[in-house]
């Protein structure tokens, strides 16, 4: 039998994208179609590296072809992806900037940042992180990078510095720039100058998602970012306390200001509530149940998902190794997996409705 690349378009046209509610083809994400006889290969590109709804596709266009065309077909189908990107995010390279904000300060704002970078890095994508928390820079700790610097160089009159590599993704911090030990004595324009340095110097590369720590609260850094580089969304974490949820609701205002304009990824509640190691099972709500869901659907953003409180995350950062890349802690390593999965999956839905058509750039 002798099929034609128009009728695979046509059959692949009946399968919608269950998150960007548009079919396959008219979305661009059938490419390199073979036809050999009754064998067919294609490639579906995904827009996320781990696409949770990837099985649940790949069924459905052999199903398609089966079903519009012919069920004798051999079908071969590449699952594969390519992270989109909606705007100029005013770094060259960098496809998205996803911005970790809090109202609160210590509610885990850093902790929530590098290991959503890391769970974004897991599932294959470039990622770089920008440590902006500049008056208490911990990424560095984390890491265990404490005392490193950057190589910088002058190519044509620009400085480049080059970021730091360290578990897969690249890293800036102003805290490789100051002295650990003394408090940063910067008056406003000086701090905007340096973080601003962070994202035009660093020599990134080619990056689908660059994170960045902010500072807690609303001020001049966040101004200053959210103006200078159009970021693609902001993750607010907050922990359950009404006073926690109370400064969340403030830091969420700022990003919705006209003069900022910020989409929101949606909402983490960090310590959400205490497992006991000895008993995996439990949930103890210590600081109270549902908060940061409920702030959530008051206003109409997507929830990022619940982290517990254990007491591994605070060990993990002061040891250098992040939680997430830490097998030992299930609960947590699926905790941060599924909300990076999930802030993928936004950032997807987010650039898909901006884009409108063809979401996949050739
Ligand atoms: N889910 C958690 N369980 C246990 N400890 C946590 C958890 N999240 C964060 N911590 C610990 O709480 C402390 C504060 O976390 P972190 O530095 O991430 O907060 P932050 O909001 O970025 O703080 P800052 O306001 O200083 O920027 C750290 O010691 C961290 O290890």
């Amino acid at each position: 039998m002798t099929i034609t690349k128009e009728q695979v378009l046509q059959a692949l046209s009946n399968v919608e994208e269950p998150d960007l509610k548009k079919d396959l083809v008219t979305l661009n994400m059938i490419q390199d179609i073979v036809i050999d006889g009754n064998r067919l290969s294609f490639s579906v590109i995904l827009t996320t590296p781990a696409c949770p709804l990837k099985a649940l596709i790949e069924n459905a266009c052999r199903n398609a072809i089966g079903h519009f065309i012919s069920k004798e077909i051999e079908v071969s189908i590449n699952m594969t992806s390519r992270v989109t990107t909606q705007k100029n995010t005013g770094v060259p390279g960098v496809k998205n900037i996803i911005a970790v904000a809090s109202g609160k300060g210590g509610v885990g704002k850093s902790t929530v940042a590098v290991n959503l970078a890391l769970g974004l890095a897991k599932s294959g994508a470039k990622v770089g992180l920008i440590d902006a928390d500049i008056y208490g820079p911990s990424i560095p700790i984390m890491f265990g990078l404490e005392g490193a610097k950057p190589r910088a160089s002058n190519e044509g009159g620009k400085t480049r510095i080059e970021p730091i590599e360290k578990y897969g993704i690249k890293l800036l911090s102003i805290g490789f720039f100051t002295d650990p030990n003394q408090p940063v004595p910067w008056r406003g324009p000086m701090v905007s100058t340096a973080v601003k340095q962070l994202f035009n110097d660093g020599d990134w590369g080619e990056l689908d998602y660059l994170v960045v720590d902010l500072p807690p609260g609303t001020g001049d850094i966040h101004i200053t970012i959210t103006q200078t580089f159009p970021v693609t969304g902001a993750v607010i974490v907050t922990t359950p306390q009404a006073v926690a949820l109370a400064d969340a609701k403030k830091g969420i205002g700022m990003f919705l200001m006209e003069s900022i304009n910020v989409p929101l990824l949606g909402i983490v509640e960090n310590m959400a509530y205490f497992t006991p190691a000895e008993l995996p099972d439990n949930k103890y709500y210590i600081f109270g149940q549902g908060g940061g869901k409920k702030l959530a659907e008051q206003l109409e953003v997507p929830f990022l998902g619940e982290i517990p409180l254990i007491k591994g995350i605070s060990d993990s950062g002061d040891a250098g190794k992040p939680i997430v890349l830490n097998q030992e802690h299930e609960l947590m390593v699926r905790a941060f997996t599924e909300m990076a999965n999930r802030v993928a999956q936004q950032i997807s839905i987010n650039n898909a409705q901006v884009l409108s058509g063809d979401i996949i750039n050739n």
